[in-house]
């Protein structure tokens, strides 16, 4: 079969984008799809793969996301605002609420961040804190600003379902070798956190009048990725949580792909705004038992989008 497909990212953090809403495939053909489209050493590569689904009664559309390694995440933040571009494109709209695996989120086209961006502000929540939800075997109800037993790090730690696993850590300084390290811990599905997570390390930059945080993520089922928009979410959060930001304040987020804005507020909502950016369109041959992909053909190319792109990121 074809598989036609946007390849577009949120912040550096990048996907296939397939319309699915006409697609009926069994669910281990997602898995090869995903494993194959976003495969960085094939012809297309991503961080992961983002399906438009069709909604239901209360929301316009829907959004499923395949981490690269096949496994399916409740949300994607910077993924929704990209499928959520493609959704309003096909149904002539600039809002929606968007159905996720087993939350929602709402969408609306925002004043782009520079000229030329596309730029969706998502809000989603209340998210939450107690450490069941984040997936964690342990005996306190929350962790917050707080070591983990039995994490290999004495580091103090904000536990955040979004509603997909967070772990985050404020550090004076970004180790990477270190996040590496304990992301390949939580990789191995541990006995304390069986259902793996996401882990951030972050860099509280600007002043108290202009907050601003870097957030440097290693990802469930990816790796070390250029941003990932739940990550900076959860961040946002939890340095409000914590008061290292006040609630409800404008806050840029930076990451190594660009930056988005964000804010918490005390009922545990948070709001994100970023951009959506189309790069090209391609259709590849793809087979649902195999898995197997054939040639891919380029169909559009969206250099302007690429330079506001580039733009935006070179005036930061
Ligand atoms: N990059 C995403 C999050 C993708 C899912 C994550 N790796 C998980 O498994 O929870 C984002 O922008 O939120």
């Amino acid at each position: 079969m074809q598989i036609a497909f946007v390849k577009c990212h949120g912040s550096g953090n990048d996907f296939p984008l397939v319309d699915a809403r006409a697609l009926d495939l069994p669910e281990d053909a997602w898995v090869r799809l995903a494993r194959a489209l976003a495969d960085r050493n094939g012809p297309v590569g991503g961080d992961g793969l983002l399906l438009l689904t069709r909604g239901d009664d209360g929301h316009a559309f829907g959004m499923r996301m395949f981490n690269s390694d096949g496994s399916e995440a409740e949300t994607c933040l910077n993924g929704v605002r990209c499928t959520a571009r493609l959704g309003f494109e096909r149904l002539g709209i600039a809002d929606a609420r968007v159905l996720l695996k087993t939350s929602d989120a709402e969408a609306r086209l925002q004043p782009e961040l520079a000229p030329g961006v596309t730029t969706i502000r998502t809000r989603v929540g209340p998210v939450s804190t107690l450490a069941a939800d984040v997936g964690l075997r342990i005996a306190e109800a929350e962790v917050i600003d707080a070591p983990i037993a039995g994490l290999p790090s004495a580091r103090a730690f904000t536990a955040v379902a979004m509603p997909n696993p967070h772990l985050v850590t404020f550090v004076d300084q970004v180790d990477e070798a270190e996040l590496v390290a304990l992301g390949d811990w939580c990789e191995a599905a541990p006995a304390l956190l069986p259902a793996r997570g996401n882990v951030s390390f972050v860099e509280v930059r600007g002043s108290e009048d202009a907050p601003a945080l870097f957030v440097r993520t290693y990802e469930r089922g990816v790796g070390l990725t250029n941003s990932c928009g739940s990550a900076m979410a959860a961040s946002t959060y939890a340095a409000a949580r914590t008061g290292r930001i006040p609630f409800d304040r404008e806050t840029r987020v930076f990451n190594r792909g660009g930056m988005v804005r964000a804010s918490a507020t005390e009922a545990a909502e948070v709001t994100i705004a970023g951009n959506a950016t189309f790069e090209w369109e391609g259709r590849i041959e793809f087979d649902p038992a195999s898995g197997a992909l054939g040639a891919l053909e380029v169909v559009a190319r969206r250099p302007d989008e690429i330079a506001a792109w580039e733009g935006m990121l070179a005036g930061l």
